[in-house]
């Protein structure tokens, strides 16, 4: 299996509330090695194109809310089959399902506004991951 790339955000709540360095160490204890790093703001731009897939349904405007509430960290990390794996560390959507030793499930909490809040995103797919990657560092691309 070739090496892949995925794009992680710690979204706001997870840097708001510490969790940068934990989430970061949980992601190299599983080998994967971080290939890009940077605490960043999301732009409503960004977020457009970032969820893309998501703009018409009916909580769009919460997940701007949310992902403009703060900081972000953003990470590129790589290794054999890191998107699934990536996937696997997060847990479920929602911080009430996803399971203890997940990162959503141990950071995740509950807020009374109701939003959905849950600490981190990873890329679903390669497509996905390198459109993601171009989106978040775009410095990385290659001028011409
Ligand atoms: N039912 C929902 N209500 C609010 N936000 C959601 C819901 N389902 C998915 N999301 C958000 O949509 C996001 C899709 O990618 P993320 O992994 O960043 O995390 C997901 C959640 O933040």
């Amino acid at each position: 299996m070739a090496t892949e790339r995925t794009l992680i955000l710690i979204k706001p709540d997870g840097v708001k509330a510490h969790h940068i360095g934990q989430i970061i160490t949980r992601i190299e204890d599983k080998g994967y090695s971080i290939d890009g790093l940077k605490v960043t703001m999301a732009t409503p731009e960004l977020l457009k194109k970032h969820y893309v897939e998501k703009v018409d349904k009916p909580y769009f405007s919460e997940i701007e809310h949310y992902m403009l509430e703060g900081p972000i960290v953003a990470i590129i990390a790589s290794g054999s089959r890191v998107i699934k794996g990536i996937h696997t560390l997060a847990g479920d959507t929602s911080p009430n399902q996803a399971a203890p030793g997940t990162i959503r499930g141990d950071f995740g909490r509950m807020f009374d506004d109701g939003i959905l809040r849950n600490v981190i995103h990873s890329s679903d797919n390669p497509q996905n991951a390198e459109k993601e990657i171009r989106l978040w560092f775009p410095e990385l691309i290659p001028q011409p």
